[in-house]
């Protein structure tokens, strides 16, 4: 038997905690995250062109879902999911058995942080996840459950139990996620400033949520990261994570759950073309001074309790407001009402629960 010394903790979470990753790539990228990743089961969405092979690096345990089984799977649900977008890995949200969900861009890599050492972005997000949030008052010396911190005088010891963490939210060093036109104006730019903070998202407040790096916890708001109708046959993209971080953070607010952003860091390695992210992006680039205003706006009734049911009312008022706004978001409100569908088909006992919680209500 190993001295106690030798024998290395199990990795965090390892049996309840599933890797998604999006990607039109090999993965070779998984070879730098071998040592915090290898443990850990991976969903693999692949986009593109269904006949093509990805390579996946030997030592790892996946699944790969390309388009024909998405297809398959979901049958004529299949139209939630985007194709030729990143936001296609939300697909790999809905598959997944467990209680976690870290996704990961193909081309981000292990960052260092400013001693030099190799950052477990995985291990930060699992502890983010596992420690509260404190939305309904902020703590101005950031995460008080990190060591060496605490809440300072004048916060309330009536909030300080905090409540459930639902997301968290990674961030990039080197190309930072940028929209178009920065990228256009700055294109040299890197981000060097590694910040050692994680704060929670005041209740009230929305955020544009990067799906580079995020982290969730997919029994408390699973339903909710719908990453929309993106890329082909769509008039928009690059907009996936930024709708389902809006949908989120609203649900997240009526639930009484935390979203923290910060730590952990990762290198993200590839610029994408400005130009290309443009046409992408342009017309989020003016919908969305109308869609901030819909979302700050959104009221949830009391008797909506489970996520399933907040989401449902969402996409009632995105087709009551924001179908005026263009035909896209009738056609957006209706796959958010067929992704909730699909997402209980395939995860029955979770929708039995959102029912029991709705029953508690009444
Ligand atoms: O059609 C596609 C294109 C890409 N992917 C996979 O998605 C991720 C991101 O791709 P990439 O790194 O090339 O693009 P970025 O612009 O850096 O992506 C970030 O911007 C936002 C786009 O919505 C989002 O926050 C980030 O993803 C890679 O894994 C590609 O392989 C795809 O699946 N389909
Ligand atoms: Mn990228």
């Amino acid at each position: 038997m190993a001295e106690p010394s030798t024998i290395s903790p199990a990795p965090l979470l390892k049996d309840e905690l599933d890797i998604v990753i999006p990607t039109i790539r090999n993965l070779d990228f998984l070879e730098m995250w071998r040592p915090f990743f290898q443990p850990y089961h991976l969903i693999i969405v692949q986009d593109g062109d269904p006949s093509k092979t990805i390579k996946v690096p030997e030592g790892f345990d996946y699944e790969l879902y390309n388009r024909n089984d998405i297809n398959r799977i979901l049958g004529p649900k299949s139209s939630c999911i985007s194709f030729k977008d990143s936001a296609c890995r939300c697909f790999g949200y809905m598959v997944s058995k467990k209680k976690y969900i870290y996704t990961i861009d193909d081309d981000c890599f292990v960052a260092k942080d400013p001693s030099g050492k190799d950052i477990n972005a995985l291990e930060q997000h699992i502890k983010n996840l596992l420690c509260p949030s404190t939305p309904f008052f902020f703590n101005t010396l950031y995460d008080p459950y990190r060591a060496g911190a605490d809440f300072v005088r004048g916060y309330p010891f009536s909030l300080r139990e905090g409540v459930p963490t639902a997301v968290s939210h990674g961030l990039w060093l080197n190309i930072p996620d940028y929209d178009a036109p920065t990228q256009l104006v700055k294109p040299l730019e890197r981000n060097t400033r590694y910040v050692d903070a994680i704060m929670t998202i005041p209740k009230g407040t929305l955020f544009p949520m990067c799906g580079m790096n995020l982290a969730f916890n997919r029994e408390l708001i699973g339903p909710a990261m719908y990453f929309g109708l993106m890329g082909d046959g769509q008039p928009i993209g690059r907009y996936d994570d930024m709708w389902a971080g809006w949908c989120t953070k609203v649900i997240c607010d009526h639930l009484g759950l935390g979203v923290k952003t910060g730590l952990p860091y990762i290198w993200h390695s590839k610029a994408s073309n400005p130009f290309v992210n443009l046409k992408k992006e342009y017309k989020g680039i003016y919908w969305q001074e109308e869609l901030i205003p819909f979302f700050q706006s959104v009221t949830l009734p009391k008797d909506c309790t489970s996520v399933q049911k907040c989401y449902i009312e969402i996409s009632k008022q995105v087709k009551a407001k924001l179908g005026k706004v263009d035909d896209y978001f009738n056609k957006l409100a209706d796959a958010m009402v067929t992704w909730i569908e699909a997402w209980d088909e395939l995860n029955p006992s979770g929708a039995k629960s959102a029912e029991l919680s709705n029953g508690a209500s009444k």
